[in-house]
């Protein structure tokens, strides 16, 4: 199973004018495996995610998606085939509730025309997952950070994807809902969705990945086996006077 590459970014660049955020990187992620990515601040990480998603194109390089370029594809597209996104900085339909930000996401990712029903029972199995139910009805403006960040998930849930890139979802929460939101992440992945996960909360992150890669500068520093990774001289390097919360 976790032989099939389901994505390959092959020799990544992006350049911000003349400031180079990604350089040269290559990231493989196969069908079923959870991926975590560390960093130190400004590391590129967010950058990668930006370009895998198709909110950012990038300078030169090439991304598939099981095999087959998906460069040309804008993010909606991408979308619609099975990647999904959290943001670090969520950003849901202020105008909406919670449940009809949801319903937006449900019905947009699908890719198909879906019944009104059907849409319903996603975005209802969405916010369950996210353990939002109890507030499906506030206004997206009245929700605190850490609601915000789970109605991220939720919107990103609610399209059915097949890979979940999530951007330092953990950030804010208390232990126990770090808890919570590992063992939501190992569902997920039980069910079959593929999961790159972003997040500087080693310990939590450590519970979900099989593998682990470190960009520091733009680069790929360090991959493979997340207690190899994190013994590796030039991780320990890049970590050294950043605060890492083990
Ligand atoms: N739109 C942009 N224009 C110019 N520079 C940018 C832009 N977006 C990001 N950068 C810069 O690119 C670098 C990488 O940013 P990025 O957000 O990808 O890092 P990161 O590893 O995700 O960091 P963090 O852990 O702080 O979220 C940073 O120096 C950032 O300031």
């Amino acid at each position: 199973m976790r032989n099939t590459c389901l994505i390959n970014a092959k020799g990544i660049n992006k350049y911000f004018g003349a400031f180079q955020v990604l350089a040269d990187v290559d990231l493989e992620v196969h069908k079923g495996e959870a991926v975590g990515i560390v960093g130190p601040n400004g590391a590129g990480k967010t950058t990668l995610f930006g370009v895998l998603a198709g909110a950012l194109d990038p300078s030169s390089g090439d991304i598939q998606l099981g095999g087959n370029s998906i460069l040309k594809h804008d993010s909606a597209r991408r979308c619609r085939l099975g990647i999904a996104r959290t943001h670090q900085i969520p950003r849901p339909f202020l105008g909406m509730s919670v449940f009809e930000n949801v319903m937006v996401a449900a019905n947009f990712g699908s890719g198909r025309k879906l019944t009104k029903t059907k849409i319903e029972c996603l975005a209802i199995d969405a916010l369950e997952k996210a353990g939002m139910t109890a507030i499906a009805n506030r206004p997206a403006t009245s929700l605190g950070l850490l609601d915000r960040k789970r109605l991220e998930l939720a919107r990103a849930l609610a399209t059915s994807p097949d890979i979940l890139l999530l951007d330092e979802i953990g950030g804010g929460l208390t232990e126990a809902e770090l808890q919570q939101l590992v063992s939501l992440i190992l569902e997920l992945k039980q069910d079959g969705i593929t999961v790159v996960w972003i997040e500087h909360i080693l310990h939590a992150l450590l519970k979900v990945i099989d593998r682990l890669v470190c960009m520091d500068s733009g680069q790929v520093i360090a991959q493979g086996l997340p207690k190899e990774v994190m013994a590796d001289k030039q991780v320990m390097q890049a970590y050294l006077g950043s605060e890492v919360a083990q």
